[in-house]
């Protein structure tokens, strides 16, 4: 499909926590301990081959400091159940003694290797000069800016302190999930024990849960859904227009965290739980239900007439998102749609996803036989993508490629043997004055 060619949507949504805790209930689902864990002498000597790898085939370099321990619950697998081992891996050295355990299937961790455990220096950073907690005025601890920011820069490069796979919360039964995460942390350096049993509670569950649902961000890692807990970036307060984000990066293990727009010294770094692109009550609703607090950021505490000025705009914007052809024939539709979803969100500060709807933009226009305006829109996806993705990511190679060959990229003059076909197709998009010699 032409809206797909060679774009990934991005999708990586901060989220803290949320609703991901779900433990299957101790009634559908049985789980056994397999191991128990103890020290491992000296694991830097050794490099530790994975005990329990199956396969027989892949191993792991990756050096641990304790015995995994391991639970064994039953994965749904189409119709059938498999029974899948979870275990508690921890390397109490890494990232210059700050600690990592892991929480997921042999299988996963036999692909870890020593490269990302040996690749230190990018890892070790003192931040002290660009950030600093501090407490807030009804929200508990925040992280502020020690110095201004511009769009694009990074603040913050940390690794994870705790990293569970998603699926094992989703079938290990929650008595067995608090036992591995109680381990997962006890393994844990004590100083990084004590960052992480600080951080903010909300739920008012057991201790450790608390800490997890509240204070974890859904990251991907090598293809695999985690949650992860990065202490520092789990500081950041929420507001409904955010101005940071955060990649991570598989191979140093590292969360990146970066301003979206330029920060002043002395500002709230900021992030949006999720829902931003919900109308104002709903966002309410889901966040109270979902971190027990009512959200006061500037947009919820905006004047009747703001708010609903805004509301407004979401709904157009869901709408005009709804509406985008897929099919290739319906790409003019495009490029009367698309101007419209992208001024809609710059007005409401919906920074993140913008850059994917430029590039679209950028390939209808290129797809319409217009070589400028695709070279316009390609800069202005690569300028959101420089921010979004980082300057060195393969989307603003795209978008500097299509940038510098529009007509070398496979969209352009895409749309002409349709018109060709039907007369009918050649009526949008009309609102510009250029010559289109490749129509007719
Ligand atoms: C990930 S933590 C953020 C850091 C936290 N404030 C702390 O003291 O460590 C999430 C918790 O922070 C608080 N929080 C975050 N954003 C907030 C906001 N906009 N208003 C009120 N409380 C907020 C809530 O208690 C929430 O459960």
């Amino acid at each position: 499909m032409f809206l797909r060619v060679g774009i990934r949507w991005y999708t990586q949504h901060i989220l803290f926590g949320w609703l991901a805790l779900g433990y299957a209930s101790s009634a559908h689902a049985e789980s056994y301990w397999l191991g128990r864990s103890s020290q491992v002498w000296n694991p830097l000597a050794v490099r530790q081959v994975c005990r329990i790898s199956r396969d027989g085939v892949s191993t792991s370099s990756f050096p641990l400091t304790h015995n995994p321990s391991c639970v064994r619950a039953p994965l749904p697998n189409g119709t059938d159940t498999i029974m899948e081992d979870f275990c508690v891996y921890t390397n109490s050295f890494f990232s210059n003694g700050r600690g990592i355990s892991l929480i997921t299937t042999p299988e996963v961790f036999s692909d870890m290797t020593a490269e990302v455990y040996y690749d230190e220096e990018s890892r070790v950073n003192n931040e002290d000069h660009l950030y600093v907690e501090r407490q807030t005025a009804g929200r508990g601890t925040g992280l502020f800016a020690q110095r201004s920011f511009i769009a694009g820069e990074t603040y913050m490069v940390k690794t994870p302190v705790l990293l569970i796979a998603r699926a094992a919360l989703e079938v290990v039964p929650r008595e067995d999930g608090t036992t591995l995460l109680r381990q997962a942390v006890n393994q844990l350096p004590v100083y990084t024990q004590e960052l992480l049993m600080n951080l903010a509670k909300s739920k008012g569950s057991d201790e450790i849960n608390d800490m997890v649902q509240t204070n974890s961000m859904r990251l991907d890692f090598a293809g695999v859904k985690y949650l992860g807990v990065i202490p520092e970036a789990a500081r950041v307060n929420h507001v409904c227009r955010q101005n940071s984000y955060y990649r991570f990066h598989d191979f140093s293990m590292t969360l990146e965290v970066f301003a979206i727009r330029n920060v002043d010294e002395g500002e709230e770094f900021s992030f949006s739980y999720g829902l931003s692109d919900q109308p104002h009550d709903i966002r309410q609703q889901a966040i109270k239900a979902n971190w027990e607090f009512t959200c006061k950021c500037a947009l919820c505490n905006a004047p009747k007439a703001d708010i609903e000025a805004s509301d407004k705009r979401l709904a157009r914007i869901a709408e005009l998102k709804y509406m985008l052809p897929t099919e290739p024939n319906k790409g003019p539709h495009l490029i009367v749609a698309l101007p419209e979803l992208i001024d809609l969100m710059t007005e409401e500060g919906l920074i993140v996803d913008r850059p994917q709807y430029e590039e679209i933009l950028a390939y209808a226009w290129n797809a319409y036989g217009d070589d400028q305006r695709a070279k316009e829109w390609a800069g202005r996806a690569r300028m959101g993508w420089e921010i979004i993705a980082g300057k060195g990511s393969w989307e603003v190679k795209r978008m500097k490629n299509l940038e510098e060959h529009p007509k070398q990229h496979q969209s352009w003059n895409m749309w002409e043997e349709y018109w060709h076909e039907d007369d009918d197709h050649n009526d949008a998009g009309h609102d510009h004055d250029h010559d289109h010699d490749h129509h007719h």
